[in-house]
């Protein structure tokens, strides 16, 4: 079932719309209706809990342990030209390569500015409740329908949430930036690395990243450390999301074929833009029955158009160069998802091709590969990459693009140095991690009518933008005998199509139990679901399970008349301490949140304001870099329909800030650690860039 299709269906006419996407759902959704009181309904299992109090209460849906504190991320100050003396010598002109790849990396990135009856928490006593009359906080805020004048206690706030949203000013939306920061690395069955501050860009990132995609190779998939990982989440996800979780970023999905592994977080705020994920997983190792070879998958429309990102681990050895290409072929091929809108990975609009490719460096001698990279005169190499060199005869490349090789071959090296294998084996240094990508086709002029209403509205024909903005390796990360690739690009969709599902309604602040009211309003084509819940999250949370109460948000009959709902946590859902948090509506029928509301500050009279954040949020503690201080987000962050929310960028305490200037938006490519060069495009017309 593509929970695309289900959004964009038109309601069939006679009935409510709600009714019948829950037919047409019915059979992915559990048991039917009526599942109303908490205590009644099966919990699926979950990690175990810290706070045994929300352990033995009544089933519910999934949920794990911990929730992080919030963050502030800032700009550092511009970054020092990094000098780097590489492993084999000269570094001046490593340095310019540096300079080139700030230079591409100063684009400038302007944001767009059934159920218990309404008031009645499941398992808990209806509270009366008072017309609201404090400012309410509302973040994804629709469609049409709702528009109307804003009612008198919604604040500031509340009302750039609808507009940003897209409504009344929808149409004046030319475009939407949506930046990703992508990373591979062949992890060689290492243990995370303690900082992985450089790989993450957090100490020179402007916390405007909206997405990271993480593909992993040879993460160990020992059969111990496999039966672990079932029961735990393993090593590599925990410790990414351990990182980015402070600073708002929260797991969308995650997909493992034994080593090979991908992870897709994205800030907050986004999350009712992605919709339609799916994962796919291709052995091809043994002929395609083991899976240490093959690729894994995520595909998702973000904001209205589709992306696929694809993490491959290919066969290793030189000789093995056309094997690589039938196997991708091969796993293009099974790689097949469900729904209308894009079946085939190159069906996406946009397609991200990344991880240990495996390819070699082709006819020189080891002696000539390494005076090159010693001279670093790397574009001799260029011409002799076996995928440099697939790129011109082997069609299913056709319309994959990749920025200029600047960095080192990131294979092989001794573990715990940066120097190129010095083992029996000795194996020639080579680019066997990479980053590419690919925009689909344009539509053939006069066949837009073919693609119908989805595609048109997918953005396939005009305006979609891919900016690659730096392309570089991390020489200082020596767990593996690989080094991390990353590469962070702008995707730029020509108009805004999405817009939230649900919008959540909430007041400014929760000082007592009785404010605990939310309302909500469904989009007219929403599909409904009686097992839909509302969750409460401390902000910094890693995943949709990571909630700290809920309510559910079944529908009753009377429903189909109202426009807007409401529900009530009880006394028993809230958090015992205070702090910041936010609402987020979780769909069972799309498997996602597909509303948020943003932070908003919970201060119980007896409570005193955390001045920490408390009990088991976060690790920021374990956050050395100075220049990174993540901290809690007040409630007067930015909507999260708000672009660039700036809210993350100070701390109350004010220790180690240097805040980021708000005239200065761009993407900064770091600089290798360890004094090691950068590299990446040179300038905003860099070959990285490609239209539609
Ligand atoms: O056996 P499979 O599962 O295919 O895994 C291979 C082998 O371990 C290779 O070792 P060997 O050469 O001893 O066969 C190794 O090559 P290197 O030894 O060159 O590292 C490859 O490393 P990667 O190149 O990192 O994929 C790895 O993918």
């Amino acid at each position: 079932m593509d929970p695309v299709s289900q959004d964009q269906s038109p309601a069939p006419s006679g009935k409510p719309e709600g009714a019948e996407l829950l037919e047409v759902t019915s059979q992915e959704a559990p048991p039917p209706p009526p599942p109303p009181k908490t205590s009644d309904l099966p919990r699926p299992p979950s990690a175990p809990s810290p706070r045994g109090a929300y352990i033995t209460r009544p089933q519910g849906p999934q949920r794990s342990a911990r929730v992080e504190g919030s963050v502030d991320l800032f700009e550092p100050e511009t970054k020092p030209k990094s000098k780097r003396v590489g492993p084999h010598g000269d570094d001046d002109d490593y340095e310019e390569e540096n300079e080139s790849c700030l230079d591409g990396a100063m684009v400038s990135h302007p944001k767009p500015p059934q159920p218990p009856a309404a008031g009645q928490a499941p398992g808990g006593p209806k509270a009366p409740r008072p017309k609201l009359h404090h400012p309410v906080r509302a973040a994804s805020v629709p469609y049409e329908t709702i528009v109307r004048p804003a009612a008198p206690h919604l604040n500031p706030h509340a009302q750039r949430a609808f507009s940003v949203a897209g409504t009344a000013d929808t149409q004046a939306q030319s475009g939407e930036d949506f930046r990703v920061h992508l990373i591979t690395w062949n992890v060689g069955s290492a243990m995370p690395p303690e900082d992985m501050t450089g790989l993450l860009g957090l100490n020179v990132g402007d916390g405007n990243t909206d997405m990271y995609i993480i593909g992993l190779q040879e993460v160990n998939s020992m059969i111990n450390k496999r039966l672990k990982d079932v029961l735990f989440t393993d090593q590599w996800s925990e410790a990414c999301m351990d990182r980015l979780s402070p600073f708002g970023y929260v797991l969308v999905t995650s997909q493992r074929m034994q080593g090979v592994l991908l992870l897709v977080l994205a800030k907050y705020y986004r999350l009712p833009f992605i919709r339609a994920v799916q994962t796919e997983t291709t052995r091809t190792g043994l002929g395609g029955y083991w899976g240490n070879k093959g690729g894994v998958s995520a595909r998702m429309s973000v904001l209205g158009h589709t992306v696929c990102f694809l993490n491959c681990h290919l066969p290793a050895h030189m000789e093995n160069s056309e094997q690589r290409m039938e196997d991708f072929e091969s796993i293009l091929q099974q790689q097949q998802f469900e729904g209308q809108a894009a079946t085939g990975v190159l069906d996406h609009d946009i397609v991200f091709w990344f991880g240990d490719l495996n390819f070699r460096i082709d006819d020189l001698e080891m002696q000539v590969v390494k005076s090159a990279i010693e001279s670093n005169k790397l574009s001799v190499l260029w011409e002799k990459d076996q995928l440099n060199m697939a790129k011109d005869s082997e069609t299913v490349l056709e319309g994959f693009l990749e920025g200029p090789l600047k960095f080192m071959p990131t294979y092989k090296f001794d573990v715990g140095t940066d120097t190129y294998d010095t083992s029996g084996k000795k194996r020639k240094p080579a680019w066997t991690d990479r980053i590419l990508w690919r925009l689909r086709a344009k539509a053939a002029a006069g066949s837009a009518p073919k693609l119908g209403k989805r595609a048109s509205m997918s953005g396939l024909t005009s305006g979609t933008k891919v900016t690659q903005h730096c392309y570089r390796s991390h020489m200082e990360y020596t767990v593996s005998d690989h080094k991390p690739v990353s590469s962070i690009f702008t995707l730029q969709f020509p108009y805004m199509v999405d817009m939230p599902l649900v919008s959540l309604l909430v007041e400014d602040e929760w000082n007592c139990v009785a404010d605990a009211v939310v309302t909500f309003k469904v989009a007219p084509s929403y599909p409904r679901s009686s097992w839909d819940w509302i969750g409460l999250y401390k902000v910094g949370f890693k995943h949709h399970k990571d909630y700290v109460g809920y309510v559910w948000a079944k529908q009753e009959e009377l429903d189909f008349q109202k426009q807007e709902h409401q529900v009530t946590f009880t006394e028993e859902e809230l958090p015992k301490g205070s702090g910041d948090f936010l609402l987020a509506f979780f769909s069972n029928n799309m498997n996602s949140i597909v509303g948020v509301t943003e932070p908003f500050q919970i201060l119980f009279p007896s409570e005193q304001p955390d001045a920490t954040p408390s009990d088991d949020s976060s690790d920021l503690s374990s956050e050395d870099d100075s220049t990174v201080v993540p901290t809690k987000t007040r409630s007067h962050s930015r909507s999260p329909g708000r672009a660039k929310p700036r809210d993350l960028s100070h701390s109350p305490d004010g220790k180690g800030l240097n805040p980021a200037d708000p005239e200065t938006d761009a993407v900064d490519c770091p600089a290798e650690g360890g004094g090691l060069p950068a590299s990446g495009l040179g300038g905003s017309t860099s070959a990285g860039d490609a239209e539609l």
